[in-house]
């Protein structure tokens, strides 16, 4: 890394939207293409609350990185961008010979052959979490709560253990990710110390290009048919149940109305169907134009958490959340993404993931429940949400 920052505090947004600032303030781009794609870009990561068990998981809860290397790669061209941090002290023949030394390892790497070949590794299931009983005991109780008007609808998540014979490979769990969801975002973020996380997620928190905002309603499941008719008919009724619509709309309402305290006007787009490989949601485009003086992570801090991941109202089905979960969640359901030098930026949610830990396996997944809801089917979805990821490691 170039330039980075850890924080583990409340500002934790404010204090990355200085860092991102002030690596882009020092920064001299010295190519002759001006176009966006050639932008460096500064990575940023939030842990789903700002406190967390370092012990339990093993990031910290906000950082932010300029990288030395960035490998930009587009249907008609790859880019290698190289940031280099020079100062009064720096030796600038000793670093031209280093950049060239690591120009040529990196000619060195060997493209992968038998792309779509899915890779096979031995992952053993351990029962570390009871995800049955357990999970939908508290759905139930949380059932309760609804009724008693407590909240409106709280997202609780389960944890999956798995342990393999030998050390994970990230690389072949990342590309059968790829292979197996091409619609969704595939990231990884490792700590150096041989802790990855990596999933592959369908939801985009937000996307800004050239001031045009875009963030995603996404909440409400169902499975994906066997059949094109039977496909056609689950969409359908995903599309006609009150209590999908329920989950959904309390995340419309949620995001618009945290774009209108940033004194932005949103527009909402028509209700889609969302079809992934194993998974449908109910969608909602949202989107706005953003006035420039608006930093990305301003809008990210009003964002995050969504009732797509916690529920609604925010703050007490946070707390609930800590009270029924038994697992820290560090990078799950929280934002994940990047801010370029043009003032671009794509964060995504941390959704469909896991935590790698050599031979470990850590796996993610959640459901809304709001009035309506029913423990079998909740407890369904959360297993196959378990899929995409366990299909990665080919447990399955
Ligand atoms: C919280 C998760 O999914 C969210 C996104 C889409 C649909 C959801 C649902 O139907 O419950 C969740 O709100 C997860 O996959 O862990």
């Amino acid at each position: 890394m170039t330039e980075s920052c850890q924080l583990n505090i409340e500002s934790r947004f404010r204090d990355s939207k200085k860092f991102v600032n002030n690596c882009f303030q020092k920064l001299t781009k010295v190519n002759h293409d001006d176009s966006s794609t050639s932008s460096p870009h500064v990575f940023c990561g939030f842990t789903f609350f700002s406190e967390t068990n370092q012990l339990k998981f093993p990031f910290p809860s906000a950082f932010a990185f300029l990288p030395k290397l960035e490998i930009i790669k587009q249907k008609e061209k790859q880019i290698l961008i190289l940031n280099l941090l020079i100062d009064y002290q720096t030796d600038i023949k000793k670093l031209v010979h280093q950049t060239m030394a690591n120009l040529k390892l990196i000619t060195k790497i060997k493209t992968y052959q038998n792309l779509d070949k899915p890779i096979k590794i031995p992952v053993n299931l351990m029962n570390k979490y009871e995800i049955g009983q357990g999970f939908k005991s508290s759905v139930a109780s949380v059932l309760e709560s609804i009724e008693a008007n407590d909240f409106k609808k709280l997202v609780l998540a389960s944890a999956l253990d798995l342990s393999s014979f030998h050390d994970i490979s990230i690389i072949n769990c990342l590309r059968n990710l790829r292979n197996n969801h091409p619609d969704c975002y595939i990231f990884a973020i490792n700590n150096g110390e041989n802790n990855c996380f990596l999933g592959a997620s369908p939801e985009r928190l937000i996307s800004l290009k050239n001031n045009q905002l875009l963030s995603d309603a996404l909440a409400g499941s169902i499975a994906r048919g066997n059949t094109k008719r039977e496909d056609y008919y689950l969409a359908q009724h995903l599309l006609k149940s009150s209590k999908e619509r329920r989950e959904h709309q309390v995340v419309i309402e949620f995001i618009v109305q945290r774009l209108i305290s940033l004194g932005l006007s949103p527009q909402i787009s028509p209700l889609k169907v969302l079809k992934l490989s194993n998974i449908q949601h109910l969608w909602t485009p949202i989107y706005t134009q953003l006035s420039p003086n608006i930093h990305p992570l301003e809008v990210v801090a009003e964002l995050h958490p969504t009732p797509a991941v916690s529920g609604f109202p925010t703050e007490v089905t946070c707390q609930e959340i800590k009270r029924y979960e038994s697992f820290e969640r560090g990078f799950y359901a929280a934002p994940l993404g990047w801010i370029d030098y043009n003032g671009n930026s794509e964060f995504i949610v941390g959704i469909r993931s896991a935590l790698i830990s050599g031979n470990q396996a850590r796996l993610y997944a959640g459901a809304g429940i709001v009035e309506g809801s029913e423990p079998d089917k909740e407890l369904a979805e959360i297993q196959l949400k378990f899929q995409g990821l366990l299909k990665a490691l080919s447990y399955c």
